[in-house]
């Protein structure tokens, strides 16, 4: 096939939203850079083929549509991102994992519901420590329904103009509409903070109930996910928006054990340190497990070895604790207030 009709191919079966013909569009491409010699092409294309083809995309119209900018800054207001993780790379618990299954089974029935007037749990609160795991569940659940995960950015929808940021928080809703996402609020609590709070102002009063008329008259297709760090913080009557509220702990001894065991299986010497180390590592995050990993393979490669020694596990180990009493300290001498978060 000559390659314009090859693109036009290409174009019309993403339109169209037929993801098979699109792929055999895609072979096409290659097959046909291939035959003329551009090998590199030919391969780099296969790479992203094959990338993509991995997190099944639903080639959402809407992502054709702009990103909505903030007017003041020109931030862009969320960003679109293709989920890589899956719920097999998750450490969590059997009965979590069980009721973030059943949100998505109910989510991939959603017309069976609505035989019954039934819809699926649609809004969800993540609560719990930073680095436990609430932005890779958001993306592991987008990746298993095959949706494109859409991250918004507190640093764009918050203005500093009078009724700016609920502006922004509208456009965020209106494009939203427009496709199937899953949605992703982090650091939630920097609008959904308590109406109560002594350091609030009217500005955030307003931002909070633009927020939840927003939430009670969305009608779309897609996954709201809302998280945040600080669930003390927020407003009573947003708890009640949410269908389902899940609750992120930082890992028991077990989990550790088997976080490390995964992180170190292909680096680590054989040893029998990781039971006691794991014991010693009970009250970190997941994200401090991990970084404790990466940086003992780093200081391994660096100094040219093959395998973590036991040394190396135990000196990233006391660089973390050393981490931690730094970020405790600044936790103790700073409370969070609305300017700086
Ligand atoms: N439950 C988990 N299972 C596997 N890996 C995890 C888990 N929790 C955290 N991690 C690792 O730690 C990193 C940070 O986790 P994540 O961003 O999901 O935390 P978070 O709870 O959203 O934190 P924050 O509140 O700071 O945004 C992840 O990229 C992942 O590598």
């Amino acid at each position: 096939m000559a390659r314009a009709d090859l693109i036009k191919k290409m174009f019309k079966s993403y339109a169209t939203g037929q993801h098979d013909a699109f792929m055999e569009a895609a072979q096409d491409v290659i097959l046909d850079e291939r035959k003329k010699q551009h090998v590199v092409l030919a391969n780099e294309l296969t790479r992203l083929l094959n990338g993509a083809s991995t997190t099944r995309p639903d080639f959402p119209l809407a992502s054709l549509q702009p990103v909505p900018r903030d007017p003041e800054k020109g931030l862009p207001l969320f960003d679109i991102k293709t989920p890589q993780k899956r719920m097999e790379d998750l450490f969590t618990t059997k009965g979590q994992e069980q009721a973030l299954w059943d949100v998505m089974n109910e989510f991939k029935q959603w017309e069976i519901l609505e035989m019954y007037s039934l819809k699926p749990a649609q809004k969800l609160l993540f609560c719990g420590p930073p680095g436990c795991g609430k932005t890779i569940t958001a993306e592991a659940i987008a990746s298993e329904l095959g949706l494109p995960m859409l991250y918004v950015r507190f640093d764009g929808l918050v203005s500093s103009l009078l009724g700016e940021t609920a502006s922004n928080l509208s456009r965020v809703f209106e494009y939203v509409t427009r496709g199937q996402w899953v949605v992703f609020f982090d650091e939630f609590d920097a609008i959904g903070r308590s109406r109560d709070d002594s350091t609030e102002h009217g500005e955030l009063k307003r931002v909070v109930n633009a927020f939840l008329q927003m939430l009670d008259r969305f009608e779309g297709r897609s996954l709201v996910i809302a998280a945040t760090n600080f669930e003390q913080a927020l407003d009573p009557a947003l708890w009640r928006r949410f269908d389902e509220v899940f609750r992120f702990e930082k890992p028991d001894e077990e989990t550790i054990l088997r976080l490390l065991t995964r992180l170190l299986k292909r680096n680590l010497k054989k040893t029998n340190i990781l039971p006691s180390i794991s014991r010693e590592l009970v009250g970190f995050s997941h994200a401090d497990v991990e970084r404790i990993c990466l940086d003992a393979i780093k200081r391994t490669v660096l100094a040219g070895g093959m395998y973590v020694e036991e040394q190396d596990l135990i000196r990233a180990v006391a660089k973390q604790r050393d981490r931690q009493k730094i970020l405790n300290f600044r936790h103790s001498t700073t409370s969070p207030t609305v300017d700086e978060e």
